[in-house]
């Protein structure tokens, strides 16, 4: 099956040559092909270029995309989407006064979600997912990362993996699954950190790696979480099973939790709301991407990461979801990309880089994703007919996406 677009009015993130990540001020460089054409062979993107040179091209589909712009769909490499129900009475308890501290402190949070993901069936678990990965690859995802964590126990840590591994099988999306064991200290281990750690190591990695459950390794590396220790103890051990780290870390303090994960060769390292130079100095010249997460800023009223810095002194940023029920109930890598211009100061072709190639960075598979290269995977947005790219994060809320392609599978 071919698809060919026509009279694009811009196509977005045209990279001839493969490239892998952008950094500094190549984020500032958003390359475009105006009055294009993009052709599609099943899965992969075989052709490009400005309509002129179109003529003589057939193909099993047209579609006019007179007036609107096509571009690579969103990468989003953060997202919890497995889950069971949903925390809105911890929402009302927040705007009634209560911090997200104070009602993990009460036994809510994390270990409330998990309590619920334990009570519920894998088909149940599994049905409740579908939904939200339909609406993301709808609001334009065609590429997710998934994590473990809301389990805390080593059969529902396998359940909530293995409905990841029946979503990748399922669905078009591209699916990269992370286990993230080390979420939060489960009740029964209250008073035995280590306890916890060692089922992890013991009894949880193995048969992740046995199941091949997992790609990545995550911990939630934070004050009144997992120390310094712990997350050194869990990534080394997630290696061993050739997991790669890919870390939560400074989300509400900065302790060296970037540099240790930088010294385990971590892919990303997610959050970064406080920052400090000493965390700046250990991601240059590193392979480490630094994932910002605007929605959880919004929705937490804590401070937005500060990507601005991060780009101007010569790194990259991703920007991602964190989708999830506690800190980020919304899956719209369109609003993270206006909030990213809007709250952090990005310019839109910096968004548009963070949250395409970057974020396919982010999941080690930017040879494929992110950008519109022939070769790579058929993964493009349609927008509905708009003044511009920069209309896109301007008018933020509402929807500007007409048409998405995944897989070479209109949506
Ligand atoms: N911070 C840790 N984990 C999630 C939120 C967890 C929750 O509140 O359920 C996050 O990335 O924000
Ligand atoms: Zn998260």
């Amino acid at each position: 099956m071919t698809i060919l677009i026509t009279n694009i009015k811009e196509l977005l993130q045209v990279r001839d040559e493969t490239i892998l990540k952008v950094s500094g001020l190549q984020m500032k460089e958003l390359p475009t092909i105006k009055n294009a054409y993009l052709l599609i062979d099943n899965d992969t993107i075989v052709d490009y270029g400005e309509m002129s040179v179109v003529t003589g091209i057939n193909a099993d589909q047209i579609i006019d995309a007179s007036g609107k712009l096509v571009l690579p769909t969103w990468c989003d490499s953060h997202t919890h989407i497995v889950y069971a129900s949903d925390r809105s009475q911890e929402f009302v308890d927040r705007i009634n006064g209560l911090s997200y501290e104070d009602i993990a402190n009460r036994g809510g949070g994390i270990l409330n979600s998990a309590k619920t993901l334990q009570d519920t069936s894998e088909d149940d678990l599994y049905n409740q997912s579908v939904a939200r990965l339909k609406a993301v690859m709808s609001l334009g995802t065609g590429a997710i990362e998934i994590k473990s964590g809301y389990g805390l126990t080593p059969e529902a840590e396998f359940k909530m993996l293995r409905v990841i591994k029946r979503l990748k099988k399922d669905f078009p999306i591209k699916v990269k699954a992370t286990f993230l064991g080390a979420h939060a200290l489960p009740i029964a281990f209250k008073d035995n950190k280590q306890g916890y750690l060692d089922q992890i190591i013991n009894d949880m990695l193995p048969q992740i790696a046995k199941e091949n459950l997992a790609q990545y390794i995550d911990v939630f590396c934070e004050k009144g979480y997992f120390d310094l220790d712990d997350t050194a103890q869990i990534l080394k051990a997630g290696q061993e099973y050739n997991l790669t780290p890919k870390i939560h870390v400074n989300q509400f303090n900065a302790f060296g939790g970037i540099a240790l994960a930088v010294k385990h060769q971590a892919i990303s390292v997610d959050h970064l709301e406080e920052l400090n130079n000493e965390d700046i100095i250990a991601l240059k010249d590193s392979n480490t991407m630094p994932v910002a997460l605007p929605s959880c800023s919004y929705f937490l009223s804590i401070p937005y990461t500060p990507g601005r810095q991060l780009i101007d002194a010569g790194l990259p940023l991703a920007l991602a979801t964190d989708y999830n029920p506690g800190s980020t109930p919304s899956g719209n890598m369109n609003f993270v990309v206006s909030t990213a211009c809007i709250k952090m100061k990005l310019t839109p072709e910096e968004a548009i880089n963070a949250a395409t190639i970057n974020g396919a960075y982010a999941m080690g598979i930017s040879n494929q994703y992110g950008s519109i290269t022939k070769g790579k995977k058929a993964n493009v947005i349609i927008t509905k007919p708009v003044s511009s790219y920069n209309y896109l994060p301007y008018a933020f809320g509402d929807n500007h996406i007409e048409t998405v392609i995944i897989n070479g599978e209109i949506i």
